[in-house]
């Protein structure tokens, strides 16, 4: 049974809108590497009816210009500049946060966390002022302190709907099934690997004991599985010469959209990501989230973990529960 229903995940995320209902995009900080990416991606995304472009930087129009030149049915508006955020929100479904600042060689631990830190405050202040709060997806990095803080901002400042906020982490079940499919010789098509907890190398916490196909990894073979998988992140930084990756990012923020329009549309949905979430003895934790047309409904709940998942998944809560503290302390020098 389980089986089934992790095949039917990887189909319905992958899976097209086909939404008859319109609804519009905004992808805030859209004319970064990851949000040019996004934004060429949703440019022909069916069920969308405006694709609109927000970002600080000076170079926003022509990156709209780019985008405009792509033969497409969806109208594409962008705007530049923070005072044009209000206007770039109004009349959003659903809200992409991927502005900041990447990581990469001369940008210090701290600029970069101040910088990320202060993009998502900035978004969530004028998300919590719209009329009524949109699906909100954060990519900016670090996901795991990043959207505690987008909540308590969004609760201080207006209406908050934690059924709408979510941590973008589709890409860690994507790069699971990638490696799970690469070292057993097989179609990744055919393949998945349910991930919980975080979006850092102490939090994920892959789940070979749910995998399709059963695996047959014995402990030695999943610690070093982990292990890899884990350090994937560090890996392809140090790959692309000190930056982050933006290709599977943009793919996995696409999918999270799709999700989402599906869930609008009241279609069975299913996505990969970082929410609100008190079942596991911390607030916020990551996981496949069943939606409905309001958002959050439940998140997919596994038993029979090995034992060293179980001790996984207990290290991986302590460093949530101090991550979602850091996200309501930062605040407090903003
Ligand atoms: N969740 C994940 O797996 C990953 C997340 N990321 C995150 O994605 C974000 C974007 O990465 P890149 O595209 O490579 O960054 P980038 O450095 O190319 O661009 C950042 C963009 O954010 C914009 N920005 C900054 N403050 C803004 C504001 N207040 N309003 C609107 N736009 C603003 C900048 O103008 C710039 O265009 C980073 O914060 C990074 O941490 C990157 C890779 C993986
Ligand atoms: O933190 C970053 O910039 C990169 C990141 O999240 C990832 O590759 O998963």
């Amino acid at each position: 049974m389980h089986k089934l229903i992790s095949r039917r995940i990887l189909e319905l995320c992958s899976t097209r809108s086909t939404s008859k209902r319109n609804y519009q995009v905004t992808v805030v900080g859209g004319a970064s590497d990851v949000g040019q990416k996004l934004s060429m991606l949703l440019r022909s995304e069916p069920g969308i009816s405006k694709l609109v472009v927000h970002d600080t930087r000076m170079h926003t129009p022509g990156v709209v210009m780019d985008l405009s030149h792509i033969p497409s049915d969806i109208p594409i508006k962008g705007y530049t500049g923070e005072d044009m955020l209000e206007t770039a929100l109004k009349g959003a479904n659903i809200v992409i946060g991927v502005g900041g600042i990447i990581r990469k060689p001369g940008i210090t631990e701290k600029l970069w966390l101040s910088a990320n830190t202060e993009f998502v405050r900035i978004l969530s202040k004028h998300v919590a002022k719209m009329d009524s709060m949109p699906f909100l997806g954060i990519v900016t990095e670090p996901i795991n302190y990043l959207v505690p803080m987008a909540a308590e901002v969004l609760r201080s400042h207006g209406d908050y709907d934690s059924r709408k906020l979510f941590g973008i982490t589709g890409i860690d079940a994507l790069r699971a099934q990638s490696l799970f499919a690469a070292e057993n010789n097989l179609n990744p098509n055919n393949c998945y690997v349910p991930v919980i907890g975080g979006h850092s190398e102490k939090t994920l916490v892959p789940l070979l004991s749910q995998s399709t196909p059963t695996s047959d990894f014995d402990a030695k073979m999943s610690e070093e599985f982990t292990t890899k998988f884990r350090q994937f992140e560090n890996k392809i930084i140090r790959a692309n010469r000190g930056i982050s990756p933006t290709l599977s990012v943009a793919y996995s923020a696409l999918l999270f959209t799709r999700c989402i329009l599906n869930a609008m549309d009241g279609q069975p949905s299913r996505v990969h990501a970082f929410i609100e979430n008190n079942d596991f003895g911390t607030a916020y934790f990551g996981g496949m989230v069943h939606l409905d047309s309001q958002g959050v409904k439940d998140m997919q709940i596994y038993t029979s973990l090995t034992q060293y998942e179980l001790h996984l998944l207990e290290r991986s809560l302590d460093e949530l529960r101090k991550d979602a503290l850091k996200g309501k302390k930062v605040l407090e020098f903003c």
